[in-house]
């Protein structure tokens, strides 16, 4: 049976632990999977249920409706400003409007048969690979009933075979790398519906019984629980493929490399070379996604994979907004001819040396005293013990600033975009986005270990005052 549960969750949302049965109280309805285990760590008590009004975020139902509709417009629009015709001028675009938008170039169908094979192949694809590739079996964090879920990751193995496919299959002329620059919109529009169709599914399948739902995925608004996610972790083929967790590091991650590995080789098509510009940002990028896939377990500590519902957000964010506005840098230098200086490089270099030390730091360094805080690398650092049960860290990397680790992704975000020059803004759209978005998921974790801690939360606050950027925010 699914490893997903039991009791029918009621509205409205109310604080994490509270909405649940405990495992003791629900073990007698909860059918055990082999995907899933009582934990043996103890859990923190659940408190008394009180209903509440539904906690929104995202500014509610209105505020989820408008991103649904938005945030595929801002793909497309991101084709629409920034191609082969040009790039748009933002001043130019202040003064005359659309005018000033270069439009979709004339080869780039919105829609076709080859971009659509493309887009739902590379999921085929994925989900085989993910099913017959072995993978390690971890497990996940003590879920609310007491249960932990277990998850396969294979995610680094999918992308060394797909590596392996596409160096191979390009040697032997049946992989054409180049071409996804030509169905690009229509491998964006491809994808978009099939968010918008997962997103539907993932929404009705919550229903089923003994479903466990996210704590602030059940408002009981349709519109907005579509958006944010109702379930917490949908699973299908009897418990064994978590979407989730899949969606998040799988086809996502590896397709935007592609994306940006399809931008060099078009043009070292067009040129006969892959300049530097294109190497940095190829370089910086793969990295960032090897090394996600190298650290797969980390994800499952993440916000996303504790806290959220799997909905149109995450849906469409791994599966769109990623490969598709993240690549955005490669197409802008593919499109026009960025140069740049030895010392421009140099500093790029140093950039994305800094950032990634401080963003792999922190977040090892968090993993490994959530796993192991006896281990000699972690034993030292100050922490501030909480009533939950659990420690903060208040030294170390978790003593600079409260989120660290989004200060390093932050910092990485500039040498990923520095490449593109200075003559537009639109390959700056990463860095100034990137930086909303973590602003706001601050906040967002903020609020939620409020909830967590309580008391515990506020001193720890009063120990490490800034959020972001030391003496700054
Ligand atoms: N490239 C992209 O588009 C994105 C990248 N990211 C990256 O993903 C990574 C993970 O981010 P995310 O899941 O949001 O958040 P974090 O990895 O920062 O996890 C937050 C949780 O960590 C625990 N925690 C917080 N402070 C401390 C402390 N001082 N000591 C010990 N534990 C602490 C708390 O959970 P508890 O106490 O319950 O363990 C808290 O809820 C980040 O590096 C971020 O930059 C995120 C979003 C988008
Ligand atoms: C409103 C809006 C644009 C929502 C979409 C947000 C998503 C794009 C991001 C939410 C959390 C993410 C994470 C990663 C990618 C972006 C999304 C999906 C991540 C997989 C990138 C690689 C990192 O190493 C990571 C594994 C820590 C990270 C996890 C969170």
């Amino acid at each position: 049976m699914p490893a997903t549960r039991r009791t029918p969750s009621k509205r409205p949302s109310a604080p994490r632990a509270s909405a649940r049965v405990p495992a003791h109280a629900s073990s007698s309805s909860t059918k055990r999977s082999p995907q899933k285990r009582k934990s043996s760590k103890s859990t923190p008590k659940p408190r008394a249920v009180t209903p509440t009004k539904p906690h929104f975020e995202f500014g509610g139902p209105i505020g989820a409706l408008g991103i649904t509709v938005v945030l595929p417009l801002v793909c497309y629009f991101l084709v629409h400003a920034c191609n082969e015709d040009g790039c748009v001028e933002v001043g130019r675009l202040a003064r005359e409007g659309a005018k000033a938008l270069p439009g979709f170039p004339s080869h780039m169908p919105l829609a076709s048969a080859r971009g659509t094979v493309y887009a739902l192949g590379w999921m085929a694809f994925t989900v085989m690979m993910h099913v017959l590739i072995p993978g390690a079996v971890k497990e996940g964090v003590t879920l609310p009933d007491g249960t932990r879920l277990r998850y396969k990751l294979n995610g680094f193995r999918v992308f060394v075979v797909t590596m392996a496919v596409v160096v191979f299959g390009t040697r032997a002329n049946v992989v054409d790398l180049a071409s996804v620059h030509d169905e690009f919109l229509s491998m964006l529009t491809a994808m978009v519906v099939f968010a918008y169709v997962l997103s539907t599914y993932l929404y009705a399948s919550s229903f089923g019984r003994g479903k466990m739902l996210a704590a602030g995925g059940d408002s009981g608004n349709a519109v907005y629980d579509f958006f944010i996610g109702r379930e917490l972790n949908p699973r299908i083929m009897n418990g064994a493929f978590d979407l989730k967790v899949f969606c998040e590091l799988t086809p996502g991650l590896i397709g935007w490399l592609l994306l940006d590995l399809g931008f060099a080789a078009k043009q070292y098509a067009r040129i006969g070379t892959v300049t530097a510009p294109m190497v940095l940002v190829c370089v910086f990028q793969g990295a960032y996604v090897i090394d996600a896939l190298w650290n797969e377990p980390a994800i499952l500590t993440t916000m996303d994979i504790t806290t959220d519902g799997f909905g149109f957000m995450l849906a469409f964010g791994d599966l769109v907004w990623v490969p598709f506005t993240y690549s955005l840098q490669c197409r802008y230098i593919l499109e026009h001819s960025v140069r740049i200086s030895n010392a421009h490089v140099l500093a790029i270099l140093v950039v994305q040396c800094v950032g990634y030390w401080i963003f792999r730091g922190s977040n090892s360094q968090k993993n490994l005293f959530r796993t192991n805080p006896n281990d000699p690398r972690v034993s030292h650092l100050k922490t501030l013990q909480t009533k939950r049960g659990t420690k903060l860290i208040v030294s170390g990397w978790w003593g600079i600033c409260r989120h660290v680790n989004y200060l390093g992704d932050w910092i990485m975000a500039w040498a990923w975009c520095l490449p593109c020059g200075f003559s537009h803004l639109a390959p700056y759209f990463y860095v100034i986005y990137f930086g909303i978005l973590l602003v706001h998921r601050d906040g967002r974790d903020g609020e939620a270990c409020e909830k967590k801690y309580g008391a515990d939360w506020t001193r720890y606050c009063q120990l490490v005052k800034y959020r972001l950027i030391p003496f700054v925010y």
